[in-house]
């Protein structure tokens, strides 16, 4: 089902879990991620005292602000107002929606744990801005909680019009198969902020969240949404290595290593696919018709030029 717009977009939604990394400061984490391509992040502590956790709010607020990624509380609502966090995460148990839009006002982001189609109908229609659906696979981040199996993100696929994210036991692993149930978005704590690399697992994360949009648009309707990965759509996309290091090339001008693929994909992380733009690679212009096509080799130069204003 095609999704209305929304004020949200993202694809890999970042939480943290700090019994994952001891000895690492979560502030030191979530940044690791935010270089790797986390588009938003949840700052989510179930055993720390409330202190420790606003004094997190705090700190994890400055941090996205520098990389403009939105930061989302799960559980506090006062927390999240205090620290001018983007919003809240609320579980079935939580504080009700139309409470919580109460104290929050319109524009904050309200998003909703949701483990059955019936959930996630209800709390589209109660105005959430996105749903949780999950936990996909059984998670020790969420122990004693029934898996909802990838039968329930097909059915969110085919039914739910606002964002939403599959969550629960994602790993680069089972990504490729929780893709093609329909997943646009997802979300994980262990796999990211347990790894030695939190960088390296999101950029693997984004290069098969990009392979999996990128295939199912055509170029002249990319930029315009995620669109929708049908089952055999996201079958395609080529399993990356968990220390995939990526490509190394010029874009602008700066050298940087890419996990991205296509030229398209390229366009995405620079986050480019809704601007009007021309592309020259090593010196040619690639027409928009072969983005998709176009391969990023060792030692390309890109040239990302955008237009700025119309005409
Ligand atoms: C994105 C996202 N989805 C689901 C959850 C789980 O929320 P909840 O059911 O309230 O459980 P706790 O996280 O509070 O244990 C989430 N936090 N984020
Ligand atoms: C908070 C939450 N809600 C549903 S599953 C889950 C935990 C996800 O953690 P992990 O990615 O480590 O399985
Ligand atoms: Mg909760």
């Amino acid at each position: 089902m095609a999704e209305s717009t929304s004020k949200l977009d993202f694809q890999l939604y970042v939480i943290t879990g700090a019994n994952y990394h001891p000895g690492r400061s979560i502030v030191d984490v979530v940044e690791q991620a935010l270089i790797g391509g986390a588009d938003i992040v949840q700052l989510r502590d179930k055993t720390a005292s409330k202190q420790d956790i606003r004094e997190n709010a705090h700190k994890l607020r400055q941090l996205t602000r520098r990389y403009g990624v939105p930061l989302i509380i799960n559980d506090h609502i006062d927390i999240a107002l205090e620290a001018d966090a983007d919003g809240v995460h609320l579980g079935q148990d939580d504080l009700s929606l139309a409470e919580a839009r109460q104290l929050l006002g319109p524009d904050r982001i309200i998003g909703i744990s949701t483990h059955s189609i019936e959930q996630g109908l209800a709390a589209q229609a109660g105005g959430a801005d996105y749903i949780g659906v999950g936990p996909v696979y059984p998670t020790g981040t969420k122990p004693g909680r029934a898996a909802v199996t990838t039968s329930y993100v097909q059915e969110a696929a085919a039914q739910i019009r606002i964002p939403f994210v599959a969550i629960g036991g994602i790993t680069l692993g089972n990504v490729d198969t929780v893709i093609a149930a329909g997943a646009n978005r997802v979300c994980a704590v262990s796999e990211i902020v347990g790894a030695d690399d939190p960088a390296a697992v999101c950029r693997a994360f984004k290069a098969r969240l990009n392979a999996a949009a990128n295939h199912s648009q055509s170029p002249s309707r990319q930029g315009q949404s995620q669109g929708t990965s049908s089952p055999n759509d996201s079958q395609s996309s080529a399993a990356q290595p968990h220390d995939f290091a990526g490509t190394g090339v010029t874009v602008n001008g700066v050298a940087q290593r890419t996990t991205a693929r296509t030229v398209w994909e390229l366009i995405c992380q620079h986050r480019l696919e809704d601007r009007r733009i021309v592309v020259e690679l090593d010196g040619a212009i690639v027409v928009r018709e072969e983005w998709s096509r176009t391969p990023i080799r060792e030692g390309a130069a890109v040239e990302l030029v955008h237009f700025v204003g119309g005409g």
